[in-house]
C-alpha cells in the first residue's frame, strides 16, 4: 500500500501546519510550508463554498432545500462546473499535502481544501492525509481536480488495488478499486444521503431508506473483484491497434491486458491480445442467459473493417460515421434472459450491465408497487419493454400497461418481447412529449426508469396529476433522484421506501428504487 510518508517532491506544500512543530518550515521551492510563495488565487470563499456544497459532476439537479438554495443559489452549478477560469496560472503538477473530507457526488471523488480553495480528489477516502497533485485547474479556477498520489495516513477501508491499471493517470473505468466493498458501498450511501439533504432536504428515515447500499450477487471479500460488466467499450490505441480503457476525463488510452470487471464471457473472447488497427472502438456485449456474444465497431474515418479472428463464436456490427448499425455477420441482437423471459436487445438498445440488475430492480419495483389484478400501468422509459413485462404479467388481462420510450429500436425489440402479452402497448416518443398528447388522466401505477438527467419537473408534475396510487422511481443518478423526489414533493407524493443496490461494484456508480405514494391520500 502506498503509505509511505515521502521525501516530498519540492513543491509540495500543506494546507495546515506540519504536526511535528506547528511552526511553518520552508519547502525546496523557497515558500513555507503551509503558504505559497505568490498569491495563487482571487479567493473569494463564499465561491468555495457552494462548489463544495454542490460537486462538478452534479449536473442534473438544482438544490432544493433551503439550506442548499443558502450553499449553492441557482446558476452557481453552472459556473462551478467549470474547472478552468478564464486564463490564470497553470497549476497541474503542483503538489499539496491535504486532509480529504466528504466523498462527492459523481467522479469518485472526495472533497478537500488547500488554502482555501476546494479540491475534488480522486483515489483518496474521507479522514485520510494524501499528497495530492493537480490534474486540472489554474490559480483563477474556481476549484481544482487532483489525484492523490501518495497516502500519508491511510483510512481503515483502503486496500492494494487489485487492478494493476487502476491509480492516479491510469484507466478512468474504475473508481474505487483502492477502497473495501463494504466501504466503496458506505461512500455510495454517503453520496445518497448527502443528496437527499441537498436536494429533497429529506433524512434518510424521511425517504424510507435504511441507510444501506445493497450488496448483488453475494459480498465479495476485500481485494475480490466481480466480473459484472457484460458490456465493455474498449477504445482502441491509434499508434499500435491494441485496445484499452480511456483516463479519467480524458482521450488517452491505458492499454489493458484483461479487465477485472469484466464478465467472463467477455474475458474469454481474447480481445485485448487482438490488432484492431483501423478501429476508433470495440464494443463488447456477452449476453446473460444465452450464449449470445456481440461486437459492435466503429471504424476510424476512412477505414475498412479488419478481418475479426476471436477464441469464441461472436456476431459482429459495424457503426458508420452517421451513428447507424450494420450488421456484419450473425445477429444484430443478443437474447438477454431475465425475469423468467427471452429479451431480445439490439444494436445500440439499453440493457442493465450487470447481470442480476434486471431481476433485482424488477424485484424491488413489484414489491413496492404490488400491482393488483386489473389495474392499469405506465412503464415510462421503458427500454426493451422489462419493467412493462414484469408489470403486464401481474395486471394479468384486465389490466392496462403503456410502455413509451424514444428509441426505435428499442421500441421495435419491446414489442417484439412482449408480443405475446395483449395488455400492453409500446409507444415510441419523448415521454415529455407523448404522454400529454395521450389523454390519460389516471392511472394505477406508475415505473420511470429515466436516463442519468432524471425526469425533470415538467414531467413530474404531469405524472404527480395522475393520480396513481404508487409510483417507482428507478434512477441510476442520486442527484437527478432527489431533484425529482422534490419535484413530487411539490406534486403531494412522498417517498415510502428507498432502496440502494451496488449494481457497479468498483465505480461511484449505484442504482436506486423509490416507491412513492400520494402523502394525503389517493384522491
Ligand atoms: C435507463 S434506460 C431504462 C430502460 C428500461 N427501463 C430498462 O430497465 O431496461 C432509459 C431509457 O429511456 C430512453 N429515453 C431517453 N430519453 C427519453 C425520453 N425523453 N423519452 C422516452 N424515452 C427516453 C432511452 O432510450 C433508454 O432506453
Amino acid at each position: 500500500m502506498p503509505c509511505r510518508r515521502q521525501q516530498g517532491p519540492p513543491h509540495v506544500t500543506r494546507n495546515t501546519p506540519p504536526r511535528s512543530s506547528g511552526r511553518p518550515r520552508p519547502n525546496a521551492k523557497g515558500s513555507k510550508v503551509g503558504q505559497v510563495a505568490r498569491p495563487r488565487w482571487s479567493a473569494q470563499p463564499g465561491e468555495a463554498k457552494a462548489a463544495e456544497a454542490r460537486s462538478p459532476e452534479t449536473k442534473a439537479a438544482a438544490p432544493r432545500s433551503p439550506q442548499a438554495k443558502a450553499a449553492a443559489p441557482r446558476g452557481s452549478q453552472a459556473k462551478a462546473a467549470a474547472p478552468r477560469g478564464p486564463g490564470g496560472e497553470p497549476l497541474v503538477g503542483e503538489r499539496y499535502e491535504v486532509e480529504i473530507g466528504a466523498v462527492a457526488h459523481g467522479g469518485g471523488h472526495c472533497v478537500a481544501r488547500h488554502e482555501g480553495r476546494v479540491l475534488f480528489v480522486r483515489h483518496a477516502l474521507p479522514g485520510e492525509r494524501v499528497v495530492v497533485e493537480v490534474t486540472e485547474g489554474t490559480t483563477k479556477s474556481r476549484f481544482l481536480r487532483a489525484d492523490a498520489v501518495e497516502v500519508l495516513s491511510p483510512a481503515k477501508d483502503r486496500i492494494e488495488p487489485p487492478c494493476r491499471f487502476a491509480g492516479p493517470g491510469k484507466c478512468g473505468g474504475c473508481d474505487w478499486q483502492h477502497v473495501t466493498p463494504g466501504g466503496q458501498r458506505k461512500l455510495k450511501a454517503a453520496v445518497l444521503t448527502e443528496q437527499l439533504a441537498q436536494l429533497a432536504g429529506l433524512t434518510p428515515a424521511e425517504a424510507g431508506w435504511d441507510g444501506s447500499v445493497e450488496p448483488v450477487g453475494g459480498k465479495p471479500a476485500p481485494g475480490q473483484v466481480p466480473a459484472w460488466r457484460t458490456r465493455v467499450q474498449y477504445t482502441v490505441d491509434p499508434e499500435s491497434g491494441r485496445v484499452g480503457l480511456r483516463k479519467h476525463r480524458s482521450h488517452e488510452v491505458q492499454l489493458v491486458d484483461r479487465c477485472l470487471i469484466a464478465a467472463e464471457g467477455i474475458t474469454e473472447l481474447g480481445i485485448e491480445s487482438r490488432d484492431w488497427t483501423g478501429l476508433a472502438s470495440v464494443e463488447a456485449i456477452a449476453a446473460t442467459g444465452s450464449s449470445d456474444r456481440q461486437l459492435v465497431l466503429r471504424p476510424l474515418p476512412g477505414e475498412q473493417l479488419p478481418l475479426v479472428e476471436l477464441d469464441r463464436p461472436v456476431s459482429l456490427t459495424r457503426v458508420d460515421q452517421q451513428e447507424l448499425y450494420h450488421r456484419v455477420h450473425g445477429r444484430n441482437f443478443v437474447r438477454e434472459r431475465a425475469v423468467e423471459r427471452t429479451w431480445r436487445v439490439s444494436n445500440g438498445g439499453f440493457w442493465q450491465i450487470h447481470p442480476e440488475a434486471p431481476d433485482t430492480l424488477v424485484d424491488a419495483v413489484l414489491a413496492g408497487l404490488d400491482p393488483q389484478w386489473g389495474e392499469n400501468a405506465l412503464d415510462l422509459y421503458c427500454g426493451v419493454g422489462l419493467f412493462a413485462g414484469a408489470l403486464a404479467e401481474r395486471v394479468g388481462e384486465e389490466g392496462a400497461v403503456l410502455g413509451i420510450e424514444s428509441g426505435k429500436q428499442a421500441v421495435a425489440d419491446a414489442r417484439h418481447n412482449l408480443a405475446g402479452l395483449e395488455q400492453v402497448r409500446i409507444e415510441c416518443d419523448k415521454v415529455e412529449t407523448l404522454l400529454p398528447r395521450t389523454g390519460i388522466t389516471e392511472t394505477d401505477l406508475i415505473v420511470l426508469d429515466p436516463p442519468r438527467a432524471g425526469a425533470g419537473r415538467e414531467t413530474v408534475r404531469h405524472l404527480a396529476s395522475l393520480s396513481a396510487r404508487r409510483i417507482a422511481y428507478v434512477a441510476c443518478d442520486p442527484a437527478a433522484l432527489a431533484r425529482d423526489l422534490a419535484f413530487f414533493a411539490e406534486g403531494g407524493y412522498r417517498p415510502v421506501s428507498l432502496r440502494a443496490f451496488d449494481l457497479f461494484p468498483m465505480t461511484h456508480h449505484f442504482e436506486c428504487v423509490a416507491i412513492l405514494e400520494p402523502a394525503f391520500g389517493r384522491s
